[in-house]
């Protein structure tokens, strides 16, 4: 196991305490999968309990004593009749890491990323944040006893997230700024070894998420799906997911592989861009705007390596109006029971737009990944209902509301 850069190719021992390579480059972690391969058997997996750590030989982890964990991932994977009936699919799935410890995604990252903290001693942790990177960490970080430090864009936050990152006892900083300037800041600080950087520059947290793609497929009988759709921010988890449904592949544990689609806000469509102008990198957008503010970002770190996964999957990316994931967020509560943020909803937006584009398989097996909790941000939710009727305590005033 070793980190390596994915633009020159130089390798770094894992214990060494690296964000990019020193030509810039991101940094992956590489295994021995042949080896991998002769140790791994679907029946050797489905025999432990369901979550994260059920795929310990593709992560990078040397003393499990040290792992951090509150039982992440082990997540549903929803077949959505009546959804599919709705928008005339055949076979539709919602995986939804809403339900995992702290309410999003980002706690497969982080038992693997405060685990390597552990494993490497570091006594302080810290990111930058949307709300949920930084509601995950103090979340873990509080089980190690390590101190947490989280920068957030002032303002932007959505409620619980923030409640979440003070509650664990994270200490809390917001900036006059945006998500994109608190991760140059935060990454500073890292580089003057104040902390431990736990953002998705760290490859160690990538290889948590990658576990997405492993479960989805685990779900559905060692099959990959068709198409994964899902909302993309800092662009960590659609690489994440495609490196995992990769290694699967290496390994022989599945025999094909999806196609990736990536869905951005309007305000904030950098990827997008990039995608639809062929270009394998971005051009950073200073102002980002969207209601789904945890994908209020405007220069993703891992923009080349979301480019490449959506590239090489035959895949694709698109936008979605702030409108459209309203009421697709609606529309997945109000048809299915399921509850999620507004970043989340985005995946289901972005895949009513593309059947009405024609551009995705009616009759594949697709999977919409809702990456985060409804309860995470009750003001856009609150906001896009009808609120509650009131009367006084009386009966037949009762009858008549209700039947209204
Ligand atoms: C709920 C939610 N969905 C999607 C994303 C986007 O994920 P990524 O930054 O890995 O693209 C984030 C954070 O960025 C998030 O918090
Ligand atoms: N949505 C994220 C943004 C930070 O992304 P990261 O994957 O680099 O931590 C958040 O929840 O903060």
């Amino acid at each position: 196991m070793i980190q390596k850069c994915r633009e020159c190719g130089k390798e770094y021992d894992v214990d060494e305490i690296i964000y990019n390579c020193e030509c810039g480059g991101l940094l992956e972690i590489k295994y021995d999968l042949g080896k991998i391969k002769s140790e791994v058997s679907k029946e050797k997996l489905r025999e432990r309990r369901s979550g994260v750590w059920r795929y310990l030989e593709y992560l990078p982890v040397k003393d499990t004593n040290k792992i951090v964990s509150l039982w992440e991932g082990g997540t549903p994977l929803y077949k959505c009749d009546n959804l599919a009936k709705k928008l005339g699919l055949k076979e539709l799935y919602v995986k939804n890491e809403g339900a995992n410890p702290t309410g999003s995604f980002k706690d497969r990252g982080m038992t693997v990323g405060v685990t390597r903290a552990n494993e490497l001693g570091a006594p302080v942790v810290g990111c930058a944040s949307t709300g949920n990177t930084s509601a995950s960490l103090a979340a873990y970080s509080a089980r190690s006893g390590k101190k947490c430090i989280v920068l957030l864009p002032g303002g932007k936050v959505a409620l619980g997230k923030l409640a979440q990152a003070m509650f664990y006892g994270a200490k809390v900083v917001q900036i006059n700024g945006n998500f994109d300037q608190a991760l140059v800041m935060i990454k500073n600080l890292a580089l003057e070894n104040k902390l431990y950087l736990l953002n998705s520059v760290n490859p160690f947290r990538l290889e948590g998420q990658k576990t997405i793609g492993f479960e989805i497929c685990d779900q559905l009988d060692f099959e990959a799906p068709s198409a994964v759709i899902l909302p993309v921010g800092n662009a960590g988890n659609i690489s994440a997911i495609w490196k995992g449904f990769k290694e699967f592949k290496e390994t022989e544990l599945i025999d094909s592989l999806p196609m990736m689609i990536g869905i951005q806000a309007e305000g904030a469509q950098p990827i997008v861009k990039a995608y639809k102008a062929q270009k394998d990198n971005i051009t950073p957008e200073e102002s980002p705007e969207t209601i789904a503010t945890a994908i209020r970002i405007g220069n993703p770190v891992n923009a080349v390596k979301a480019l490449e996964a959506i590239n090489q999957s035959n895949g694709l990316a698109e936008f979605v109006t702030d409108e459209e994931i309203t009421a697709a967020q609606k529309l997945l509560a109000q048809t299915e029971g399921i509850f999620v943020e507004p970043a989340s909803a985005s995946s289901i937006a972005g895949l009513i737009k593309l059947l009405d584009m024609g551009a995705v398989d009616k009759d594949g097996k697709i999977v919409c990944i809702t990456t985060g909790n409804g309860l995470k941000d009750p003001d856009a939710a609150i906001k896009a209902s009808i609120l509650p009727s009131e009367i006084e305590c009386d009966m037949e005033v009762l009858r008549k509301v209700i039947e209204e």
